[in-house]
């Protein structure tokens, strides 16, 4: 019998992940093992997996070894690889912290899309960010503190899409943050539907490795609000690329192009699990900014590993 596997279960505005620490690259991770795992009823669950691996010992991190010596290799709840997550960049710099293998401060961290560059609130930080957060009511934010990823620049495509649910379309933007994203402007996010399966999209065939499709609403001047169906995971509390992707619609929509004007332009992007900050700037470059809580660790029964529990099931 194999041993047992440490994990940790964390999130960032409701994101949830199982982190699977594996500094040698040891396990195998198939696609099922990776679905069991996410399984809300028979597994852990999450929304993802965030597999930590010394991007030394990653073929596809090696590249990156000498820039960020951790690779975030991220799988999403139904065993599917992407490649990049805004919210789990953010709590997997919490874990490395959590665990001793980085100090506060800034660090980089490989993904499949490349290196990013995470800010870790110091403890000064902390009690200033812990403060603003009391106020705004928010524990276990002020608990946390913020973390701020450099998240790359946005690419929008000139070509739009349709999407549709329950009779009602929209035009949306196509968008990349790294991974793929649909924004869709609605009136109301209630008419996004229950979002248990993906929206309709056409053109059929547009999007051959998947997309994520938020739907956004305006609450105020550079705020609005969305929901997200995400690419391997269905609809999930936030989504930290997609909140990008939101915020570069929005601000386009609005007239606002920071590469034009030379100022920075900052959206607050509610999702059901919390709020988000997303600023793009003069150069392109998109930052985000939110919490991220590691919330228990534990260790996977081997024999559950090797699926012989019984009850095992499709229970998402
Ligand atoms: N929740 C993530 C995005 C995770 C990957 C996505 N489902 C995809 O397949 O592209 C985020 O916070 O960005």
């Amino acid at each position: 019998m194999s041993a047992p596997l440490p994990f940790l279960k964390g999130h960032g505005t409701e994101n949830d992940f199982v982190i699977l620490p594996d500094p040698d690259n040891a396990l195998d991770l198939p696609a099922a093992l990776v679905a069991r795992v996410c399984d809300r009823r028979a597994g852990i669950g999450g929304d993802g997996v965030l597999h930590v691996v010394r991007s030394a010992a990653h073929p596809e991190a090696r590249a990156m070894a000498g820039e960020a010596e951790w690779f975030m290799d991220y799988r999403n709840a139904d065993g599917s690889v992407a490649e990049m997550c805004g919210n789990g960049v953010r709590v997997f710099a919490r874990y490395l912290e959590h665990a001793g293998l980085v100090t506060a401060g800034d660090l980089a961290v490989a993904t499949r899309s490349g290196v990013r560059r995470v800010h870790l609130a110091k403890n000064a930080e902390h009690a200033e960010n812990a403060e603003h957060a009391k106020n705004a009511g928010n524990a276990e934010h002020a608990k946390n503190g913020d973390v701020t990823v450099a998240m790359g620049r946005a690419v929008l495509s000139a070509d739009g899409v349709t999407v549709s649910v329950g009779g009602r379309s929209w035009p949306a933007r196509n968008i990349s943050m790294g991974n793929p994203h649909a924004v869709a402007f609605v009136e109301d996010l209630a008419h996004a539907g229950e979002l248990r399966a993906e929206p309709a999209y056409e053109p059929a065939g547009v999007y051959p490795d998947g997309v994520n499709i938020e739907f956004v609403a305006d609450r105020g001047p550079r705020h609005v609000a969305m929901r997200v169906h995400e690419r391997g995971a269905a609809e999930t509390r936030s989504c930290g690329t997609g909140a990008c992707a939101v915020a570069v619609a929005s601000a386009r929509r609005d007239g606002l192009d920071p590469a034009e004007t030379g100022t920075p332009v900052t959206y607050t992007v509610e999702v059901l699990g919390g709020t988000l900050t997303i600023t793009e700037h003069p150069d392109g470059n998109v930052d985000m900014t939110g919490p991220a809580v590691i919330v228990a660790e534990g260790r996977i029964d081997p024999r559950w590993l090797a699926g012989d529990g019984a009850g095992d099931g499709d229970g998402r």
